[in-house]
């Protein structure tokens, strides 16, 4: 190689789940229980980004998260780091001694780090689509590496609407996400995610989901009767653009997850107080409009990412405004994202809605579904 030094910078997505992926049947190899289905996001709103440079002269491997140094013995950044150098080495996509280099990686998320917001899904699948970068498999299928890393970060490999089949091989190769179909396919949905706490959460989505296979029974009946139909029905209503379709099957699959955390032993409690009165109002607000105009969905922690179309998210936020009210309500710190316009009559016409506490959430992004990972150097 002429130059002793190679850098690639790239930015990944972050997924939501509208079918959840929880439960392992392989630790190690992050190899789950049943397919899931997730939108990916717009990069514009919530992205992380990372940049990756090898060097003949450097030392040591490093990596920096958010300002902070990573332990690069990490099992995880390990097994995505020599997965894909065994890939390229057997491919011969990158010249040699490139692979014996040493690489400084330092990745940012625009938005809070583990707090139920996708970073892990985001964080690894940039890293994982970085190093694909640096190391020449482009066209190469790596959501299959970018699993290893944390498992819903497969998905965010991809753009648009994406499914992570569970496979049924041993060593997981066949255990990778596919586009459903691409953003272009359906650009009017939008995401409100109502963020009310942004701390790290005290049990992680890992743990939480290792205690859920062995002492939760509803998880098997959910395994087994209900994902492969709603994996069924999603795709068509996907397909057929039928948000009314789409709405039900991601709230139902939202509350069966979390009431799969509370049949865990002992219970793993994500949602609190606030995001069981957003679930309430949500259902409120869409049998007075008389057709569902929006869904919920949690992860593992209380924030709500509400999903939407775009003709809706003006209505759709001035009742989370009147619900929720906010001294900062019009500023672009509390509302981040994609700007929105509002009407101000519409606030009263909700009137008769009870009001909570003032600055109860923290802030909103509006975002909307979007493009897979890409290289921005
Ligand atoms: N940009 C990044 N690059 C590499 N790793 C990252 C990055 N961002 C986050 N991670 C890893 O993901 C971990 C956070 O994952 P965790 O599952 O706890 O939270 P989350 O992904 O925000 O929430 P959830 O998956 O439940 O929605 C971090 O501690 C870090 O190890
Ligand atoms: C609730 C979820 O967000 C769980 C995500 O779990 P992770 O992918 O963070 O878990 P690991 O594979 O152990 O890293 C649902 C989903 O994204 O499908």
């Amino acid at each position: 190689m002429d130059s002793t030094q190679l850098s690639v910078t790239c930015i990944a997505p972050v997924n939501i789940a509208v079918i959840k992926y929880w439960g392992k049947r392989n630790e190690s190899l992050i190899l789950p229980i049943n397919d899931s289905l997730s939108v990916t996001l717009s990069t514009a709103d919530l992205c992380s980004k990372t940049k990756i440079i090898a060097d003949a002269k450097f030392t040591d491997n490093v990596m920096i998260l958010n300002g902070k140094e990573e332990n690069f013995e990490n099992e995880r950044i390990q097994r995505c780091v020599k997965e894909i150098k065994a890939r390229a080495a057997e491919l011969g996509s990158c010249p040699k001694e490139l692979l014996e280099w040493k690489i400084h990686i330092e990745s940012e998320n625009n938005f809070p780090t583990a707090a139920g917001l996708a970073s892990s899904a985001s964080g690894y699948a940039c890293l994982v689509y970085s190093l694909a970068q640096l190391y020449d498999l482009k066209k190469q299928e790596i959501s299959d590496i970018a699993r290893m890393g944390s498992g819903s970060a497969c998905r965010s490999i991809y753009g648009g609407f994406v499914q992570w089949q569970k496979g049924i091989q041993l060593d997981g190769k066949d255990s990778i996400a596919f586009q459903v179909a691409p953003a272009s396919h359906w650009p009017d949905l939008h995401v409100l995610i109502l963020v009310v706490n942004d701390s790290k959460k005290k049990i992680g989505s890992t743990s939480g989901m290792a205690r859920s296979v062995v002492t939760s029974e509803l998880i098997k009946y959910r395994v087994e009767k209900c994902v492969p139909q709603r994996i069924h029905s999603m795709t068509q209503a996907i397909k057929d653009r039928d948000f009314s379709k789409f709405a039900e099957v991601t709230m139902k699959d939202s509350n069966q997850f979390h009431a799969i955390c509370l049949d865990t032993f002992p219970p793993c409690v994500y949602m609190n107080d606030v995001s069981h009165e957003i679930v309430n109002y949500i259902h409120e607000f869409n049998r007075t409009e008389g057709e569902t105009k929006v869904a919920y969905t949690f992860d593992a922690g209380p924030n709500a990412c509400l999903y939407l179309l775009e003709k809706n998210v003006k209505r759709v936020l001035s009742f989370v405004n009147h619900i929720f009210p906010n001294d900062n309500q019009k500023s672009a710190e509390y509302v981040r994202g994609i700007p929105v316009e509002y009407e101000s009559e519409d606030v009263n016409e909700f009137q008769n809605y009870p009001q909570y506490e003032k600055n109860t959430l923290k802030y909103i992004i509006h975002t909307k579904v979007g493009e897979g990972p890409s290289r921005v150097d």
